[in-house]
């Protein structure tokens, strides 16, 4: 088969340069690289494998193929384990490419025969490594039917080329969720893993917006655990942060999960609760304040009872944020006052 080297390479550079939608959970990213993979070198199929360990690999994942359809997640990604295809490992960590003109006899492929390449009609292997940090990370399979094929020269720069892309389009990947993950961190509290104040102020500037909008009431409950101070005291600071988790978790069982329940910071809790009115709010904190006074925390041999004074108030759409949040704490000033574990109203 002719490649016009230049044509493709060009195709090639301009593809690797633009922008990738990586957000979803299919392969998509490399899906646009290896149709055109399979359309230029006129193959069956076009896949892309990765090593489970790149320093120690036992298999191969196969994470991408022009196979799949395109309207539905891959669950069960396929696999090969290096046990069973040694060879064809060995070949792969060598970093050179894989010109298995004759798939069936060439020492490098012809583990699959049996298994795979006579169930498929494959009769001709083309495999690229995609390297990561200059490693073996994985391989572009390129697999064709019916007649023999003698893999040119210019064909195989073609496969390596696409290879490379790969590693790059795999590059961006990881980067974008390196990304996510840092955003993740950065609303959320690090002790308990529930969101924080600055996830708080954001999501509260959005309900807002959208409840002028539908016109619907939006309630604020402030929770204070009581005498936390002693918990810290009697048990320890270790203990403390124990029960700041458990709670947390009580929190959460008592609430929908439409509920957005943030940690202030120490041992204060709010929790925002869209379409509600003052009166559904107070049901909440009614029944959060129930639910923890009685589920005792366990930490060793400590059986901790936690109990919380609570400060309900309607956010005032009108005014910023912070002004609800000013007169939630009111009422849990003035709960506190009327002797702890209780609910008030602003
Ligand atoms: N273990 C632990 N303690 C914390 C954390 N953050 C704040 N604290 C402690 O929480 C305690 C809060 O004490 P206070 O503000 O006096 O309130 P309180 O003892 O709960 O008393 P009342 O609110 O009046 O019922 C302080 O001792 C803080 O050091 C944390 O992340 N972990």
């Amino acid at each position: 088969m002719f490649i016009d080297l230049s044509e493709v390479t060009q195709r090639l550079r301009r593809m690797s340069s633009e922008e990738l939608d990586v957000s979803g959970s299919y392969q998509n990213f490399l899906l646009d690289l290896l149709n055109e993979g399979k359309d230029t070198l006129g193959v069956e199929h076009v896949s892309v494998w990765l090593f489970d360990d790149i320093t120690a690999p036992n298999k191969l994942i196969n994470v991408a193929s022009t196979q799949w359809p395109n309207d539905q997640s891959v669950i069960d990604y396929p696999e090969l384990l290096c046990e069973e295809f040694p060879n064809y490992f060995e070949a792969i960590a060598s970093g050179i490419s894989i010109d298995a003109n004759d798939a069936a006899t060439d020492p490098r492929t012809s583990e699959f025969k049996e298994s795979y390449l006579d169930v498929h009609n494959i009769t001709t292997m083309l495999d690229t490594v995609i390297f990561k940090n200059g490693i073996p990370h994985g391989v572009v399979c390129f697999e064709g039917t019916g007649e023999q094929r003698y893999w040119q020269s210019a064909e195989i720069a073609y496969a390596e080329m696409m290879a490379d892309c790969c590693s790059r389009r795999l590059l961006v990947n990881d980067l974008w969720s390196l990304q996510q993950q840092l955003t993740e961190m950065a609303f959320q509290d690090a002790l308990t893993g529930l969101k924080n104040r600055r996830y708080l102020m954001d999501y509260a500037h959005r309900e807002i917006s959208r409840h002028i909008r539908s016109g619907q009431q939006l309630s604020v409950v402030m929770i204070d655990i009581d005498h936390f101070k002693l918990i810290n005291d009697s048990y320890g600071h270790e203990i403390g942060d124990v029960v700041l988790r458990a709670f947390s978790q009580q929190c959460l069982q008592a609430l929908r999960t439409e509920d957005c329940l943030c940690r202030l910071g120490g041992e204060e809790f709010i929790i925002l609760l869209p379409n509600t009115s003052v009166e559904g709010a107070v049901e909440v904190a009614e029944r959060l304040r129930r639910h923890v006074e009685k589920h005792i925390i366990e930490s060793g041999t400590h059986h901790i009872q936690v109990t919380v004074s609570c400060g309900v108030g309607e956010v005032n759409l009108a005014k910023p944020f912070s002004q609800s949040l000013k007169e939630a704490d009111h009422a849990v000033y003035d709960a506190k006052a009327k002797g702890r574990n209780c609910v008030v109203v602003y």
